[in-house]
């Protein structure tokens, strides 16, 4: 699709590390027909455009707003599941396996009806790109249809996803789980052969092979994918050490592995390009394990609280050189949101920091990361996403402040009269993230194009 070329100007908020952000106020980003940035101009009143941009579109940030990449998650959004959206809110007092057969898997078992799936996953996919997410590891349903549905709706509302059939070949109710590991095999061939056929280069959409967890897949059918994996470079991702009963399971069924780590690795499943979502309880040896093998976490802390799994230590995984994202398991957690679990990180980090010392703490700016160039790391995409650098894709949103009816009220908005003398330009990055919400989130571009607008955007 052709875009036009165009020049966003205004604030710019990325981050520049996991501890720092930077913060260009009077900034420029030129973006090419192609959907990558061309020119990152940092000052305008230092640095004048490049030749050949006097002519091209202009998109001006209002008042106290900025610019800030898109999430990814992993907004990035590293672990969603598409078709529980309907549930997102809905879990009781449940924890883990009662969730999962009463809640989800009746649920699940819905997508069958190609109509019903089809309700759903557009709905799941507007509502996270209204939130900001550019980027969504979805996990589908066992249905071939409704999965390369999925990655249909995904590619014409331009979101960049990872979407994945789910594998379940055992320890699943008789309505809903794959008849034999030859027809899971089966099915997920078929999934990735038509993300081949809707994007043959991966440009916006790309396969990912789902076994959902140990329990719900034997031995042979994680083999299997583990070889598909090999076979193809289709990235992987599944679940891992989420709840003590689980935990306890996974060691009784497969009494042959030293650990729930060991299960996937001895199928050949621990590589670079798995992202293993919640990771709560994983031992020293399994942190060790999966630090060898480069394998991606995902923090999914709105679910582990939500379904009281537990809370993930994620300083300890980072402090081991573990490349961690953030996830909202929707609907294991309640929440499309990634502006809203970046603060849930913040909030299970302070509860660890009350067992474990101040240095579990995450900070505004490190959970922007996770969110951000964190979720670029665990999908394999820092090199296209994550922040504003020149040849990376414009996959952005515009937040705005002044004029937006939500609970982020600037002091010098609040009234006729400047009250208070206004806030930093930190302080007005973590009052977005503590009390901003969708509203403020007045247009999203994935590569450049246009993919969600409110009434607030003009442009
Ligand atoms: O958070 C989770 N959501 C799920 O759907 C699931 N399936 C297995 N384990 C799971 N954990
Ligand atoms: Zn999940």
């Amino acid at each position: 699709m052709a875009l036009d070329k165009t020049i966003y100007i205004g604030a710019f908020v990325h981050c520049a590390t996991l501890t720092e952000l930077e913060i260009c106020t009077g900034g420029s980003i030129g973006v090419g027909d192609d959907g990558k940035i061309a020119f990152v101009i940092k000052d305008r009143n230092s640095e004048s455009l490049p030749a050949g941009w006097e002519a091209a579109r202009e998109v001006k940030i209002k008042d106290h707003g900025f610019f800030f990449p898109g999430f990814i998650g992993i907004v990035s959004d590293t672990h969603i599941h598409a078709p529980q959206y309907p549930n997102a809110g809905v879990f009781g007092k449940s924890t883990l396996l009662d969730w999962l057969n009463t809640y989800t898997f009746p649920l699940e078992s819905s997508f069958s009806d190609l109509a019903n799936a089809g309700r759903i996953y557009k709905r799941v996919v507007s509502r996270t790109l209204s939130h900001g997410t550019t980027t969504a590891c979805y996990y589908a349903t066992v249905h071939v249809p409704a999965t390369n549905l999925l990655a249909d709706i995904c590619k014409e509302k331009g979101q960049r996803a990872f979407v994945g059939r789910v594998c379940m070949d055992q320890m699943s109710p008789d309505y809903y789980r794959d008849e034999s590991v030859d027809s899971a095999i089966e099915a997920s061939r078929a999934c990735i052969q038509h993300v081949k056929e809707i994007d043959p280069g991966n440009d916006i959409i790309t396969s990912i092979i789902t076994p959902r967890f140990a329990l719900s897949c034997s031995t042979e059918a994680m083999k299997r994918l583990g070889d598909l994996h090999r076979e193809t470079g289709v990235p992987c991702q599944t679940h891992i050490s989420e709840n003590p009963k689980e935990i306890e399971l996974v060691r009784e069924v497969f009494p042959e592995c030293s650990s729930y780590a060991d299960v996937y690795d001895k199928a050949g499943l621990l590589t670079p390009k798995m992202i293993l979502a919640h990771a709560v309880h994983l031992s020293k040896d399994e942190r060790a394990l999966i630090k060898k093998r480069e394998t991606k976490i995902s923090h999914c802390p709105a679910s582990n609280t939500a379904l009281t799994s537990g809370a993930a230590k994620v300083r300890e995984l980072m402090n081991d050189g573990i490349t961690v994202g953030l996830g909202t398991d929707v609907s294991g957690g309640y929440t499309p949101s990634m502006l809203a679990e970046a603060r849930e990180a913040i909030f299970t980090s302070r509860h660890r920091a009350m067992l474990d010392g101040d240095e579990a703490k995450l900070s505004t700016e490190e959970v922007l990361y996770l969110a951000t160039r964190g979720g670029a790391k665990v999908v394999g995409l820092e090199e296209r996403i994550g922040g504003f650098e020149v040849g990376k894709d414009w996959d952005a949103q515009m937040v705005s402040i002044v004029g937006v009816d939500s609970s982020l009220d600037l002091y010098q908005t609040v009234g006729p009269v400047e009250i208070f003398g206004g806030e930093s330009w930190d302080d007005k990055v973590a009052k977005w993230l503590y009390t901003g919400d969708d509203r403020n989130t007045a247009a999203v571009w994935v590569k450049g194009r246009l993919v969600h607008k409110t009434s607030n955007f003009e442009g």
